[in-house]
């Protein structure tokens, strides 16, 4: 056995990889949190999802949401292709399954901006790997000046998802953390934590690094 107390090149955690979830009010600010994090850390993929809505100015298609027809929709739910979806402000939204099983196994971790449904169905088919955080707006008068500020929506539109932000935040009690994304740099780091701690859960180690199996005598 070699000297357990050398260190060694090898000690690396090897762990499953965990979907992340972002939810919030519309407007909230978890498209900001999310590209804050896609920038900052090359080990998180982003779950571009489908949507039947149309593109907002300055939307890609295939970067921010694969921009489809309702037909191509109702394909893709008929064939079982989403890993989940749900109707959300007059369209359907959902995650296209690709290759995320595979890439769990492989370490590979994913960001997810999805409501609190996509997020409900998610826990149901895959609790373990699952870690959901809800952003909360510091105030609703915020969260109505930040909507009117992006100024990518209508009036009615702006109307309607304040309208929902009530039944939204109903559901934050379901989540594993909460934030307030006041300050965003401030937000943007309690996010960072909770990833940076939940990457080193335990549970989600699959296997003992050397040194410590060999002391495990294994
Ligand atoms: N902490 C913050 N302080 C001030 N403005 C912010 C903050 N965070 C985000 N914003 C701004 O608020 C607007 C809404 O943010 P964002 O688009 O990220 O929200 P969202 O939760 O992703 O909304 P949606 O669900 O509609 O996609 C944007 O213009 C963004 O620049
Ligand atoms: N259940 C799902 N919800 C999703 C998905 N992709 C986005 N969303 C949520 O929809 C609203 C509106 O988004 P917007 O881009 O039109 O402002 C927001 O709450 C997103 O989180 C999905 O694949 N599944």
């Amino acid at each position: 056995m070699g000297d357990p107390t050398e260190t060694t090149p090898s000690d690396k955690l090897h762990r499953r990889g965990l979907l992340f979830i972002l939810s919030s009010p519309s407007g909230a600010g978890k498209t900001t949190l999310s590209r804050k994090l896609l920038e900052r850390d090359p080990e998180i993929r982003l779950s571009v999802s489908a949507t039947t809505r149309p593109p907002r100015p300055g939307e890609e298609d295939g970067v921010h949401y694969h921009f489809v027809s309702d037909d191509d929709f109702d394909r893709m739910v008929e064939e079982d292709d989403f890993y989940e979806w749900a109707h959300v402000f007059g369209y359907r939204y959902g995650t296209p399954k690709g290759h995320i099983r595979e890439g769990l196994k492989n370490g590979q971790d994913y960001l997810f901006d999805i409501d609190w449904q996509g997020t409900q169905q998610l826990k149901q088919k895959d609790d373990q790997d699952v870690v959901t955080v809800f952003v909360l707006p510091p105030s609703l008068g915020e969260l109505r000046r930040r909507l009117e500020a992006r100024a990518q929506d209508s009036a009615e539109v702006i109307d309607s998802r304040m309208e929902r932000a009530r039944a939204e935040i109903s559901h934050w009690a379901e989540y594993d953390y909460v934030v307030i994304n006041d300050d965003v740099d401030e937000c943007f780091d309690r996010v960072c934590e909770v990833l940076d701690a939940e990457r080193m859960r335990r549970t989600r180690q699959t296997g003992l690094i050397p040194f410590v199996r060999e002391l495990m005598g294994g």
